[in-house]
């Protein structure tokens, strides 16, 4: 359905913002996972059309949309990382203003999704007084009204506290069950239950593209977990043992280590957290440079 082929983007005459980056996409959630900078953001804009590409090339469907941006705007939903809405206009004003520019003309589309989004009851309140999260769940009616092929939600969680996450993240999932939704997050919580596939961005390269299962079964044997003396710890942690977790307990560290071998004697291989695989992929990374 997507194809990304080999897209670079080039800031300021050297900043590689995108380099290389191909993906080939169907429908299904994809999380895209990466630290601040990795250039998420920039991918997303680029398949939303917003910018183009230093070179590389979008197919949608065999169709180039770097030439064509029309051919994905038609078919894209949308929310940015920053989405704002216009506090003194009611979640159905909001929606009927997003539908006249996009040209949506059913009324009863609106209705429906100030139901999916879980948003009904509050239709004629004005959104100067919604939580954060129903002012995401708002941009995601906003994103669905034509009925897109493609939705692409940047940062989706930031700012919404626990309840509103879960709900939020269910929204998304079953989304997904038909459409192709791509989710730019650096929480790996936010993705860890509802995607298909990460991708895993670092320094504007994609250096992974797994299931999370794949990605689990690739840290097994790498973390590892101990009860050590604090100056114990410390003396791991100077030798360069990467530490995933730590925590006192009755004048010990419950500690938590990312590493090849067994780390000291006495720590036992411990089933390993998606957030924690993806961790211990990192420092593997950058103790042997490609
Ligand atoms: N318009 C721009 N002009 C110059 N540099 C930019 C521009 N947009 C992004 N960059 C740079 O490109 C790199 C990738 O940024 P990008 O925003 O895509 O990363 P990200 O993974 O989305 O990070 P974040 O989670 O902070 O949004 C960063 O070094 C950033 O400073």
């Amino acid at each position: 359905m997507l194809s990304i082929q080999n897209l670079v983007k080039v800031y300021g005459g050297k900043l590689r913002a995108l380099d290389g980056v191909s993906l080939e996409l169907g429908p299904g959630v994809l999380g895209l996972i990466g630290h601040n900078g990795a250039g998420k953001s920039t991918l997303m804009q680029m398949l939303a059309t917003l910018t183009k590409p230093t070179s590389g090339r979008i197919l949608l469907d065999g169709q180039c949309i770097v030439a064509k941006p029309e051919l994905m705007r038609r078919r894209l939903g949308y929310l940015p990382q920053d989405f704002g809405v216009f506090p003194h206009l009611t979640a159905l004003e909001f929606l009927q203003y997003f539908a006249a520019l996009k040209g949506v003309r059913d009324p009863a589309r609106i209705r429906r999704l100030l139901e999916l989004v879980n948003l009904a009851e509050q239709a004629n309140r004005p959104a100067i007084g919604f939580s954060g999260g129903m002012r995401q769940r708002l941009g995601i009616a906003q994103a669905l009204l034509n009925d897109p092929d493609v939705l692409i939600v940047d940062e989706p969680t930031a700012g919404l506290d626990p309840e509103e996450r879960l709900r939020f993240r269910n929204l998304l999932a079953e989304i997904g069950f038909s459409k192709l939704v791509i989710v730019s997050t650096h929480i790996v919580s936010d993705v860890e239950n509802m995607a298909e596939r990460l991708a895993i961005m670092r320094q504007g390269k994609l250096v992974d593209l797994a299931t999370p299962a794949q990605l689990l079964e690739r840290a097994r044997g790498q973390v590892w977990s101990a009860q050590l003396a604090l100056d114990h710890y410390e003396a791991l942690r100077g030798q360069g043992i990467h530490m995933l977790q730590a925590q006192r307990q009755g004048g010990l560290i419950n500690a938590r280590m990312a590493h090849a071998e067994q780390p000291c004697v006495g720590a036992s291989v411990s089933e390993p957290s998606l957030e924690e695989a993806l961790m211990a992929q990192r420092y593997a990374a950058q103790a042997v440079p490609a």
